[in-house]
């Protein structure tokens, strides 16, 4: 039997930032997936997703720019745009597991399933570790409800060959509005359905509003207090329905969240547990076993299931298995955007000593570009630290990204006057905002 030093289950960008640790520092490291090397983010989700994005936001600018600049501006190519797409995808399984390979880890292909604490089998061989790692991210969920065969996910999203004339969106969270904003971009008509009147429910909901408002003057048909009981098929159509309530389309999307790919790891057997929310790990995310840890998606707490947080958490267990850290865990602030056009950003404290709640429409950043709506909203402490931001504007990434390092710096709103950044930039405005 092949023995290990670590086995790390899952090559998204969780459990190859802990092989390519692990490795580095001298371990013997195996690495198993059962899909696409590279997981999620740069197959099926953020990377993929941003390049479609990419075309939609130079689309959605000319129109902001029509008849200042600009005549009538045509819809996105899809056809061109998926294949533009499919350079930056379809290299990545192959040069990941490449990558991992000529870093001296050892890549399975397989889906393995433990056989003891210390033990698992795959491709019916069974290999030994000291220690374990389970990276397996998260996979579409969908409602028991009739018809659910005919839903498809983000990742048939991602891949359509054509965009339908109509599509339909179940859920209003991240992937419901960003996959809104591409259809839109192409020319379809988009319904988003919603089981209550909250999207994007971790977002500000003046926010959050103001985007659902800029999606509907843009087309966007959005169905709040709409809970969906019954997918039916009819003459190669789809038809959603709920009580009082019937909407037909060409295809219909589920997005209505995600459940861990924790079910065919066997994970009893090593005595590890989890729950519908993923692997239960204490503060220094080991599992019930205090051999095998969980990071990234696949964790059952409520840290956003995001690329940079599974990455943080690949380095932390790395150096928990390498013995140079004791401490528990300690997740930074986390700063998170809804992309689109535009962008809804937030990080930190919602609440605080004061608020500054700011329509920034009319300052040069946003006229000289004819955005339609731009504001920022930040929080601050007694001491008029900044603790916490929203952004709602074709800049709010690079704004968010900018305040996340305020709040870090505990930063107060006299000492953002006292900055001297690149004018004219969203950042350089910061100063105004006091
Ligand atoms: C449409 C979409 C858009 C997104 N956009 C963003 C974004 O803009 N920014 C951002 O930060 N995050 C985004 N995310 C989230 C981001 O993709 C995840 O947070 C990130 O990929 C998590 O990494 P991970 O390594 O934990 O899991 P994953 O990337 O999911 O990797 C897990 C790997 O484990 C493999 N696996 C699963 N089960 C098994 C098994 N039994 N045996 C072996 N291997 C297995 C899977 O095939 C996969 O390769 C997006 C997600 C989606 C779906
Ligand atoms: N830009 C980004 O960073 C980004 C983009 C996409 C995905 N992600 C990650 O992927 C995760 C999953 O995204 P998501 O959009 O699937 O999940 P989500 O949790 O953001 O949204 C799911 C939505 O579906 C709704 N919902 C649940 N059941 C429903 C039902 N029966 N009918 C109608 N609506 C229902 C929820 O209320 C919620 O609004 C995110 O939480 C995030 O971690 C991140």
């Amino acid at each position: 039997m092949e023995k290990f030093d670590t086995i790390v289950i899952g090559a998204g960008p969780g459990g190859l930032a802990a092989a390519y640790d692990l490795s580095g520092a001298g371990q013997n490291v195996a690495l198993i997936e059962n899909n696409l090397w590279g997981g999620t983010c740069p197959n099926r989700g953020c990377d993929p997703k941003k390049v479609l994005l990419s075309a939609v936001e130079a689309r959605d600018r000319m129109t902001q720019l029509k008849g200042k600049g600009f005549g009538d501006v045509p819809y996105v190519n899809w056809e061109e745009l998926e294949k533009f797409k499919a350079t930056f995808t379809d290299p990545v399984s192959a040069g990941s597991k490449k990558g991992a390979i000529n870093a001296g880890i050892t890549a399975i292909d397989g889906s393995p399933k433990f056989v003891s604490e210390k033990e698992l089998s795959v491709n019916e061989s069974t290999y030994q570790a000291d220690h374990f790692i389970i990276a397996t991210g998260q996979r579409p969920s969908y409602s028991d409800i009739p018809g659910k065969e005919y839903l498809l996910s983000s990742t048939d999203f991602l891949s359509l060959k054509q965009m339908p004339k109509t599509i339909t969106i179940i859920g209003a969270g991240y992937i419901a509005f960003e996959l809104a904003t591409i259809a839109n971009a192409t020319g379809a008509e988009v319904h988003v359905v919603h089981h209550n009147d909250h999207p994007l429910k971790a977002f500000n909901e003046k926010y959050a509003q103001e985007l659902v408002h800029q999606l509907e003057t843009k087309g966007v048909k959005f169905h709040f207090n709409v809970d969906t009981k019954e997918i039916i098929k009819s003459a190669g159509q789809l038809t959603l329905k709920a009580d009082d309530f019937s909407l037909t389309s060409d295809l219909i999307i589920g997005a209505t969240g995600r459940i861990p790919n924790v079910d065919i790891l066997d994970l009893e057997k090593a005595n590890v547990k989890a729950d519908r929310h993923g692997v239960i790990v204490n503060e220094k995310l080991q599992s019930s076993n205090d051999k095998i840890f969980a990071i990234g998606d696949v964790v059952s707490t409520k840290t956003p299931k995001l690329t940079p947080v599974a990455g943080f958490e690949a380095d932390y267990v790395s150096n928990v298995i390498l013995g140079k850290t004791t401490d528990d865990i300690k997740i930074p602030l986390v700063p998170t955007v809804v992309y689109g056009t535009p962008k809804l950003a937030q990080v930190g404290e919602q609440n605080g000593a004061k608020v500054v709640d700011q329509d920034v429409t009319s300052w040069f950043t946003y006229s000289h570009t004819n955005e339609p709506k731009a504001m920022i909203r930040i929080v601050l402490n007694d001491k008029s630290q900044i603790i916490g931001a929203t952004v709602l504007s074709n800049e709010a990434d690079s704004m968010i990204n900018l305040l996340t390092k305020a709040i870090e710096q505990k930063m107060t709103n006299a000492d953002v006057k006292k900055e001297i950044l690149a004018y004219p930039t969203a950042g350089s405005d910061l100063e105004y905002l006091f």
